[in-house]
């Protein structure tokens, strides 16, 4: 029967990396994913400037949301201290199951929770359900028409903390305006533009970091 893209993904790793070796994976993905069918992972463009906000922020504990098949979870994950923690909110379930299979490969799986489910629905229960007490860092990479409700929602339930960061995939393309309005705009928010390229393309892209105030 007929594979998915996700399925491909994982044969690429399984085939191209080393086990437990993070970069490997991140390589493997993304030389499939130039060479042989594109794929909605941040790549490797963005991913140099998401590394460099990782490392800049440090963080204790990471949410990201969407995982898709966990190259931007793994490239994270692989940059966080000893005891850091990364959570990661997935919707579809047969992502997930591709996501579950790339971080046990890339021996991720103590600092890594998949979490399936709606982010809307999920949130609220972050604190209680996984003794979060706020984030570091929230990477979106989720639906784009998410990204400004859930972060209003990650404020409501205080789960970011002052001088905490919001990494915004695909602000350009395919674009989340309204919640690069409200952050360029909010008082709350100190907001910065990196541009980049859509993964393994040359349309534009880019991230944008925004640092909360409180
Ligand atoms: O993860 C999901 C499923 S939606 C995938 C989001 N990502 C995209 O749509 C996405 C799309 C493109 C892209 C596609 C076609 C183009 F022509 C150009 C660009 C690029 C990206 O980098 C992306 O990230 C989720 C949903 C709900 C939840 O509540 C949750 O927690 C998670
Ligand atoms: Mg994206």
């Amino acid at each position: 029967t007929q594979s998915t893209r996700p399925q491909r993904i994982l044969g690429a790793v399984q085939q191209n990396a080393t086990r437990g070796d993070p970069r490997s994976v991140v390589r493997a993905i993304d030389q499939y994913c130039r060479s042989q069918e594109w794929a909605m992972n941040v790549g490797d463009e963005k991913g140099c400037i998401l590394d460099s906000v990782v490392s800049e922020v440090n963080p204790s504990t990471v949410l990201e949301l969407g995982t898709y098949c966990g190259y931007s979870t793994v490239r994270i994950a692989s940059l966080l201290p000893p005891h850091a923690k990364l959570i990661t909110l997935e919707f579809n379930p047969k992502f997930a199951v591709i996501a579950r299979q790339v971080i046990a490969w890339a021996g991720l799986e103590d600092k890594i929770q998949l979490v399936e489910g709606s982010s809307g629905d999920l949130i609220p229960k972050l604190k209680e359900q996984f003794g979060v007490k706020a984030f570091d860092l929230v990477f979106l990479d989720h639906w784009k028409d998410r990204y400004l409700p859930d972060t209003k929602l990650i404020e409501e339930c205080g789960l970011l903390r002052k001088g905490g960061v919001l990494l915004a995939d695909n602000v350009i393309c395919p674009g989340a305006p309204e919640y690069l309005e409200f952050v360029r705009s909010s008082p709350r928010y100190e907001s910065q533009y990196f541009k980049s390229h859509l993964e393994y393309t040359k349309v534009e892209d880019g991230l944008e970091k925004s640092v909360f105030l409180g």
